[in-house]
């Protein structure tokens, strides 16, 4: 029975790794996937991995019917044995609607990756389709940590180290940029409390404003 699997996490999971090895186990028995992705840090048409892999992918446009690109694919005589798509959570819901249909009428497994909230820790639409119509949700194993050393389950954006609340949803980037607009996992507690990395070490060079000491 086919199945639409949402491989979810924090950014910097392995959630593009996983995709990359579920590819190349496919491909090594002869499987042939229909790779989607969009807006990957690496270009467009792209799927990459932080440890250095890369593989070319359809970059899906807005407003495509992926469903129908499938189908038009499969009506060309050409083969699609299953489908990966990454950066699911840039996708719009009625292309989540899509990629079911692709499951229940194509019969082709669907395997989508992504980040399941934004900075603010609200779904992203794709994302809240998947968890809607997903037949699972698999949480990476591979834990990205906060700074403290918790598991990190919260995507914070940073500017210049400092956690930002207001902006656009969708901001292209990448962890581990301290000077520039970037993203950092945290914890619930520290993303709640704003605290990154860069802020927590200012912190405790800081000095203590209390008790003070009266002479
Ligand atoms: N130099 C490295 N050595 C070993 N593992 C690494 C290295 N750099 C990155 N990784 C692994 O790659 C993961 C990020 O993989 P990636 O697929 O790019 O993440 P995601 O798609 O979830 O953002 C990190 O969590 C880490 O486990
Ligand atoms: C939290 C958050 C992230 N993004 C962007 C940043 C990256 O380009 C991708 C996530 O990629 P990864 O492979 O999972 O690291 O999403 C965004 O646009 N808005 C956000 O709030």
């Amino acid at each position: 029975m086919s199945e639409l699997v949402f491989f979810s996490g924090t950014m910097d999971c392995g959630k593009s790794t996983l995709a990359l090895q579920i590819e190349h186990n496919r491909s090594a028995r002869g499987l042939q996937g229909m790779i989607f992705t969009r807006d990957d840090r690496a270009g467009q048409g792209k799927l990459s991995s932080r440890l250095g892999l890369v593989t070319d992918a359809v970059e899906v446009e807005d407003g495509q019917d992926l469903y129908a690109y499938l189908v038009d694919h499969l009506s060309q005589g050409r083969r699609a044995d299953y489908v990966i798509a990454d950066e699911a959570q840039f996708l719009a819901p009625e292309q989540i609607d899509q990629l079911a249909r692709v499951v229940d009428d194509l019969g082709l497994d669907v395997y989508a990756f992504g980040i399941t909230t934004d900075f603010r820790s609200k779904l992203f639409p794709g994302s809240q389709r998947l968890v809607e119509l997903a037949d699972r949700v698999e949480v990476l194993q591979v834990e990205a940590l906060c700074w403290c050393g918790a598991r990190a389950t919260h995507n914070a954006r940073t500017i210049g180290g400092h956690m930002v609340v207001e902006g656009a949803q969708v901001v292209v980037g990448d962890v581990n940029q301290p000077d520039d607009i970037g993203y950092e996992v945290l914890c619930r507690r520290h993303h709640r409390r704003r605290m990154t990395a860069a802020t927590a070490h200012a912190g405790a060079l800081s000095p203590d404003v209390l008790p003070v000491e009266t002479a």
